[in-house]
């Protein structure tokens, strides 16, 4: 993997349907992660039908671009702690477990947004991410995941 290579690029074909960030989903957002340092982005433009009040962005759609934006940021942590690539097996496949979004000011919809992750805390199978997200540089919405390595009997 190279540094501007997108974690997402990476997921198994498998868990690649996911709403927020699988690239084979075709209604989904396919957001595109990478590393900057220590610290994760995604930069989206959000679409005039992700409207709240005019002019704004929905907060369901900044919700579940910090969902993923952090679960993606949650599988890279994990490869990186260990040396790994992405590409590697055994695959890991990480899944909210808890969703906290603050949101602090409207978010314009009409110029792209930035959301930038840092990981708080890798404990077994669990990785806590904070997010920020920024329009035109203007902190709009803070988000904290709890990301859980999925188990082999998910839904089950
Ligand atoms: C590269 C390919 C990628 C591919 C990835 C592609 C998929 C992208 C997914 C996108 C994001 C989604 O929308 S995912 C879909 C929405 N989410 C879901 O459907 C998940 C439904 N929930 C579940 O299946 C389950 O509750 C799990 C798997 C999340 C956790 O159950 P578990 O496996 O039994 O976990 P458990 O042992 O209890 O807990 C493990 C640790 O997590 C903590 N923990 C568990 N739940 C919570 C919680 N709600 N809030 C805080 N902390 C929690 C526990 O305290 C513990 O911490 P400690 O005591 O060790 O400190």
């Amino acid at each position: 993997m190279t540094a501007m290579d997108a974690f997402q690029d990476h997921y198994p074909d498998n868990v690649a349907h996911c709403y927020g960030c699988g690239r084979l989903n075709p209604h989904g957002h396919q957001i595109k992660t990478i590393w900057d340092g220590d610290e994760t982005v995604t930069v989206y433009q959000p679409e005039p039908f992700h409207t709240s009040v005019p002019g704004f962005a929905y907060g369901g759609l900044i919700a579940s671009l910090i969902d993923c934006h952090s679960t993606g940021t949650a599988a890279a942590a994990m490869y990186r702690q260990e040396g790994r690539d992405m590409d590697s097996l055994p695959a890991f496949r990480f899944v909210t477990a808890s969703l906290h979004v603050d949101f602090l000011k409207p978010t314009p919809i009409d110029a792209p947004v930035e959301i930038r992750g840092r990981v708080q805390e890798i404990k077994g199978r669990k990785v806590v991410v904070r997010t920020e997200v920024r329009s035109g540089g203007v902190l709009t919405a803070r988000g904290e995941v709890v990301a859980v390595q999925m188990p082999e009997n998910f839904g089950a």
